[in-house]
């Protein structure tokens, strides 16, 4: 049984000059221990599809789904209630801000204590000793006085532990990560990077990456999904994908790599504002 299978999901937001279809007939599946990527520029409905999965679309957003299912059960039939205990427990999601998606009024220990009281109910002496052992986990130093720090005294890497510190706090089975390492310097990006994958490893999580790099994708993917304009356009082994990619749009975006540039010009994806269809089997 995979770990989540969707089946023909769409999205659909209300906008003033009408309906906007962000996600358009998307299949996918994930299993315990694997790492999907999902690759596509910008505006391709990959972090919407995610967003859905996890319940945290606005209300403009119309989810519909043939199937939405995670660990077995009916994620188009939970209840909020039911939703809300799964979400940051079961399932959990980093962002590509690290520092806009922690609180700025609250120390980091706060709201990382507040997962461990609301999903768990530690009890504060436990939720500190627990919250000192995850910042040590994901390589914050001195984790016991930086409890005490609000985002804004901590540098972009940092908040990024922070957050995935609270997204593993209590061991989910998936873990979704939305371009964890786009905001972050050069340099602190494969220490993110490297860290996601050790604890994806080591606590045994399906993880999705959400990505346009394919660098990332590379790195740390077993199976790939390449979405354009919604839809997906492809889907494959990460091997396969990189030898013999079967969609044209795939074939851009590989050729788009900055190392394929010739001269002081780099290669961009051209050409794809003509609808290419989906190869054989992608849109399951
Ligand atoms: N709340 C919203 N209302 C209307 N349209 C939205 C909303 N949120 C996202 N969209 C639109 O949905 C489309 C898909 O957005 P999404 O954020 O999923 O793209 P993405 O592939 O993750 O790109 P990026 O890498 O830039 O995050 C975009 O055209 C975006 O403008």
């Amino acid at each position: 049984m995979a770990l989540l299978e969707i089946e023909n999901l769409v999205v659909e937001f209300q906008t003033a000059s009408g309906p906007f279809r962000a996600v358009d007939g998307v299949s996918l599946k994930v299993h315990e221990r694997e790492v999907l990527a999902i690759v596509g520029e910008s505006g391709s409905g990959k972090s919407v599809s995610m967003l859905a999965v996890m319940g945290l679309l606005p209300w403009t957003a119309k989810v519909t789904a043939d199937k939405m299912a995670f660990n077995g059960r009916d994620l188009l039939k939970l209840s909020p209630a039911e939703r809300r205990k799964m979400v940051g427990k079961d399932m959990a999601m980093i962002f590509q801000e690290p520092v806009a998606s922690l609180n700025p009024c609250f120390t980091v220990g706060f709201q990382i204590e507040e997962v461990l009281r609301v999903h768990l109910g530690l009890d504060k002496a436990a939720r500190r000793a627990r919250a000192i052992e995850l910042f040590s986990a994901v390589g914050i130093p001195d984790p016991a006085e930086r409890l005490g720090h609000y985002p804004h005294q901590m540098s972009g890497g940092q908040c990024q532990r922070v957050m995935i510190a609270i997204a593993i706090a209590c061991n989910p089975k998936l873990l979704i990560a939305d371009e964890p390492t786009t905001a972050l310097d050069v340099t602190i990006q494969k220490q993110i990077l490297d860290l996601l994958m050790r604890l994806q490893a080591e606590h045994g999580m399906g993880l999705i990456m959400i990505t346009h790099n394919m660098g990332v994708v590379a790195e740390t993917a077993d199976r790939v999904i390449v979405q354009y304009k919604g839809r997906k356009m492809e889907e494959a082994d990460v091997l396969s994908l990189f030898e013999s990619p079967k969609s044209n749009y795939t074939r851009a975006l590989l050729s788009a790599l900055p190392e394929n540039a010739v001269g002081d010009r780099l290669p961009t994806v051209a050409g794809f504002m003509v609808d290419e269809a989906p190869v054989a089997g992608a849109a399951q």
